[in-house]
């Protein structure tokens, strides 16, 4: 199974790209997509959904140019909230199931797999208007679990949640995406540095560099560094390098920085908020 995007480029406006010739080859696993404000995730989940239609460039699926037909392989989660607050869950999966063709027959065994993977089985007569925060995010998983589709677009799934709801969540898509092809958009590297099989980091309606979490450590290590410093070096630090980290043992002050040239701090292996740093951050320090 593979998804295809090739030369994709999006404007709103005329003239003005928001997604310049993106390429990628989407294959079974999870796909985290990282990238600043603007930098076109949502844009490109919402061709591959067929929300937007895309200025030029194919999206294909296993070698086929996509049509109306390829929505059925399709789960989407959008980054804002899409339920139907006066219906109970039940009633919003019943119709989210009709709309996406789901036989009849098969539909109330669907509400209940769907459901318990999400552990909202006990809710399922509630009032959308009575859940949480948390159980909604759940709610729109389930409503993107149901037909049991091939691939699973999730833009920003943890929004808003607090840690513990965010690990649960994290781990749920851990659970049930195998298998599929999962795309996570989020800002929230800890979303997706456990859990993604590749990282795909996206600026400027480009996809930058590419990868498993440990090539992309491993592309940078050598530039990240940790130092002791006086408090009133800090300026300067922060002038020349990014600062990573930053953190007070008793009166000193030690950070982690990325140097791109070779330095006298003590070099360690980057993390992927390094590498996101590196690759995605503001220009190089801030002179
Ligand atoms: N409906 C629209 N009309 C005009 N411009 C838009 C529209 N939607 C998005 N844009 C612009 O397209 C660019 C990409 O936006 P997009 O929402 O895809 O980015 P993103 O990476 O998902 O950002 P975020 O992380 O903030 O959600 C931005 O410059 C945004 O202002």
């Amino acid at each position: 199974m593979k998804l295809e995007i090739r030369n994709l480029n999006k404007s709103y406006v005329k003239d003005r790209l928001v997604l310049q010739d993106f390429n990628y080859t989407f294959v079974p696993g999870i796909h985290g997509l990282l990238g600043p404000n603007g930098a076109g995730k949502s844009t490109l989940m919402k061709i591959i959904v067929q929300i937007l239609d895309k200025t030029s460039g194919s999206i294909l699926f296993n070698e086929k140019e996509v049509d109306s037909s390829f929505l059925k392989h399709i789960g989407y989660m959008p980054q804002h909230f899409c339920l139907y607050d006066d219906f109970t869950l039940r009633e919003n999966l019943n119709y989210i199931s009709a709309l996406k063709g789901i036989m009849k027959n098969e539909i109330q065994e669907q509400i209940i797999r769907v459901s318990k993977n999400v552990d909202l089985y006990e809710n399922l007569d509630n009032k959308l208007s009575t859940f949480s925060g948390g159980m909604k995010q759940r709610a729109m998983f389930a409503q993107a679990l149901l037909g049991d589709p091939d691939i699973l677009v999730l833009d920003e799934p943890t929004a808003g949640l607090d840690p513990q709801k965010r690990i649960e969540l994290r781990n749920l898509i851990a659970k049930v995406g195998h298998q599929k092809i999962v795309l996570i958009a989020t800002h929230v590297v800890s979303d997706i540095d456990v859990i993604a099989d590749q990282i795909l980091l996206i600026k400027g309606g480009h996809c930058i560099k590419s990868g498993s979490i440990r090539s992309l450590t491993d592309s940078i290590y050598g530039s990240v560094y940790t130092k002791k410093i006086e408090r009133n070096e800090l300026e300067d630090y922060e002038d020349k390098y990014k600062i990573s980290n930053l953190s007070y043992i008793k009166d000193e002050l030690m950070i982690r920085y990325i140097a791109k040239e070779s330095h006298e701090g003590m070099t360690v292996y980057p993390d992927l908020e390094e590498v996101y740093l590196y690759y995605c951050g503001d220009a190089y320090g801030k002179k």
